[in-house]
């Protein structure tokens, strides 16, 4: 996961591979309600793991409803049978509608029936997006709930008993946001002792998601009863009991970000998407129908479906997305690479949601270039021929951040390659937290067009640490060069093979079985991230370095480290002969004494033993070798900023280096 202020996505210009959806944020939050209220244990398998899920299931815990992760990720949830063991909570919700909503009505219900006082909260947008309609229909019903700050919003406090009256069918509005009915349908089963009728005023809006909400009450037992969409019974005696198992389903809206890329991207081998059918219950999997009509070629299996480019251009669509409200901003985003203008209607709920989405939308595609017209409830979008290189901004919305990852294809469409910076990336927290390293698994770049900024510099200057800090503010790979002449020269002494017979040490390094695992490395199955580090290996790796044929070995698998979106390389000879097109070379140095010394608390705070007279010696004669061997001796390159941070501390060198690259790639805003 990405938490940092912005990630430059370097131009692409393909896709294929396989993607496993995360789980849908819709089904997991209604389940995790229905698991919790009903009676009996619910196990939850494939349960979305991010922002939205995480705050309701603080929530649930906060209203004395056990739960716990299992070893395989799935989450096990002992129902409260319909009577909370609190009569007081507070529950902070983020920015999650569908926690929100139906907490709201469950917490309303059951402190009218049973007693108590809650409070529910939420982030600053989530107080400014409206609640009004079903605290009105909850306040029909004789619930107290009580408006915090601005009226009709939430913060709110639910509070009891009071008499419930539900002899009357309970009205509510459908035509702002469908999450209000959904609320009162997962929760009036809560208190049906005689059945309950609930009556939709104005157009219900998203009624997908009404299925949705249908059908897992099904799986809970309780079979609700609809004519139309205007009128819904729930039936006398219902109880929610748990079916004891469920599997999520893959997030259907998430999918369409890779449907959209195989779309525009996989021309030989298609994108192959995983954890969801044709018939999955999310409403959001139309948007397959809408992206097919747009060009994609798509292949349905039984839980996947496989996508490749079919026309292109795109064409253009004019679509009513009523019923794909969140899918349908891939759309917007997929309409810049159409054959003409498309026009999406039906989208009014978008400026009710995370952000205004209409406005957020026509903002940053206009920076992009492109002609957008819009209006209450659509939006209309030309087609790109010269795209601006820009920062988008995400308005802290997950799906702003995941649509616009797709405009770094523009260089399919003709116009000249360049960057696009994506601000805040780390708001996909809320859905899907690895989405742009998923996204990366999957796009190809050329290598010329991927950036990189190389660290060169002597032993112990502090390039590793440098290296690693400033590839996590990029959202960056991370070379470290140093680590495979150290292998080198590890794999060297382990086969017996002496350290100057240089084509046997070249041959060995030709199939070191190096690989590189969440911070750790292995050589074979062999963890050596340790070993690595030892003094005598870093002096047999300066003696391996020395070797030309060695050098040549390693050269190309240097190279494949340069990856979407970017690395920073780590060594002696990055910028001079790895990677001499690097965006930024910095030439890393500090005087010997610092140097000695910091390795020497480096090597004490890890167990090594060490003595800081003898590392001295050994670092200035590593120094002198490195500097004076013929094959890419150490010295900056020609173009290096040179960096002593003999006085630096570590967070004023990240910060230099940072500056730098910022002013070597400032943004347009
Ligand atoms: N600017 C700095 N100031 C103080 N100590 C540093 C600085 N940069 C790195 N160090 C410390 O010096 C030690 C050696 O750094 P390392 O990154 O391993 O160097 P290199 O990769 O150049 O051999 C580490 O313990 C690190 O924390
Ligand atoms: N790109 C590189 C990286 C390292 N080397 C050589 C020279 C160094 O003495 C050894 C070990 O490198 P490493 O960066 O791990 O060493 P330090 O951490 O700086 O001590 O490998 C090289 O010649 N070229």
């Amino acid at each position: 996961m990405l938490k940092i202020p912005y990630l430059d996505l370097p131009p692409l210009c393909g896709a294929a591979g396989t993607v496993r959806l995360p789980g849908s944020k819709s089904i997991s939050n209604r389940l995790l309600l229905l698991a919790a209220l009903a009676e009996g244990e619910t196990r939850i398998e494939q349960l979305l793991e991010a922002d939205d899920t995480a705050v309701m299931l603080d929530a649930l815990r906060s209203l004395g409803c056990a739960w716990h992760r299992n070893g395989d990720g799935s989450v096990t949830v002992q129902g409260l049978g319909g009577h909370l063991p609190v009569s007081q909570a507070d529950c902070f919700l983020g920015n999650a509608g569908t926690a929100m909503r139906p907490l709201a009505a469950a917490l309303a219900l059951l402190s009218a029936r049973d007693g108590g006082r809650f409070f529910l909260s939420g982030v600053a947008r989530m107080h400014e997006r409206p609640i009004r309609d079903l605290v009105d229909a909850l306040r029909g019903l004789g619930c107290q709930i009580e408006d915090l700050g601005q009226p009709g919003y939430p913060p709110l406090a639910l509070s009891g008993p009071a008499p419930l009256a539900l002899d009357q069918p309970v009205r509510v509005r459908g035509d702002v946001s469908s999450q209000f009915l959904t609320a009162l349908l997962l929760t009036l089963p809560l208190v049906a002792q005689r059945a309950i009728v609930i009556e939709v005023e104005g157009e219900l809006i998203s009624k997908p998601y009404v299925e949705i909400t249908l059908a897992l009450l099904a799986r809970f037992n309780v079979k609700v009863e609809r004519e139309g969409w205007q009128r819904f019974t729930i039936p006398a005696g219902s109880r929610l009991r748990s079916p004891g198992r469920l599997v999520v389903e893959g997030d259907a809206s998430a999918a369409s970000y890779f449907i959209a890329l195989g779309a525009l991207g996989a021309t030989q081998a298609p994108v192959r998407i995983e954890g969801i059918g044709r018939d999955a219950l999310q409403g959001d999997v139309r948007f397959a129908d809408a992206a097919a009509a747009m060009g994609a070629q798509i292949e349905w299996e039984d839980h996947a479906l496989r996508v490749r480019r079919g026309a292109w251009p795109l064409k253009a669509i004019q679509l009513d997305c009523v019923a794909i409200p969140d899918a349908a901003m891939t759309l917007a985003v997929m309409a810049l690479y159409a054959d003409g203008p498309s026009r999406l209607s039906g989208i009014a709920s978008w400026r009710v949601k995370e952000t205004d989405r209409i406005a957020a939308m026509a903002t940053e595609l206009r920076k992009l270039g492109a002609t957008v017209a819009e209006g209450p409830d659509w939006i209309e979008v030309h087609p790109l021929q010269s795209w601006r290189r820009t920062a988008i901004h995400t308005y802290d919305d997950h799906r702003m951040a995941m649509c616009f990852s797709l405009a770094a294809l523009h260089p399919l469409t003709g116009t000249p390659p360049q960057d696009l910076r994506i601000l805040d990336p780390g708001c996909v927290a809320k859905t899907f937290p690895d989405y742009f390293e998923t996204l990366f698994g999957l796009v190809q770049a050329d290598p010329a067009h991927i950036p990189v900024l190389c660290i060169d510099g002597p032993t112990a200057s502090g390039k590793g640490t440098l290296a690693d800090r400033v590839a996590d503010q990029l959202g960056y790979w991370v070379l470290d060069s140093g680590a495979l002449y150290r292998a080198t020269a590890l794999a060297a002494r382990c086969a017996g093979v002496a350290l100057d017979d240089e084509p046997r040490v070249a041959a060995l390094a030709a199939r070191l079985p190096l690989h590189f695992e969440a911070g750790r490395c292995f050589l074979d199955e062999e963890d050596v991230t340790d070993a690595l580090r030892a003094e005598e290996v870093g002096l047999g790796a300066s003696a391996v370095a020395a070797l030309p044929a060695v050098r040549q070995a390693l050269h190309q698998l240097q190279l494949s480290f340069r990856r979407v979106p970017g690395l920073v390389a780590d060594g002696r000879d990055m910028g001079v002969a790895i990677f001499p097109q690097a965006q930024l070379k910095v030439f890393l140095t500090a005087s010997a004494a610092q140097r000695a010394e910091r390795r020497y608390k480096q090597l004490i705070s890890k167990g090594f033993s060490a003595n800081i007279a003898g590392l001295l010696q050994d670092l200035e004669a590593r120094d002198a070798r490195d500097k004076s061997r013929s094959a890419s001796p150490l010295a900056p390159a020609q173009d290096a900023r040179l960096l002593d941070n003999s006085d630096l501390s570590i967070d004023a060198s990240v910060e230099q280096v940072l500056a730098w690259w910022d002013e070597k790639r400032a943004f347009a805003d």
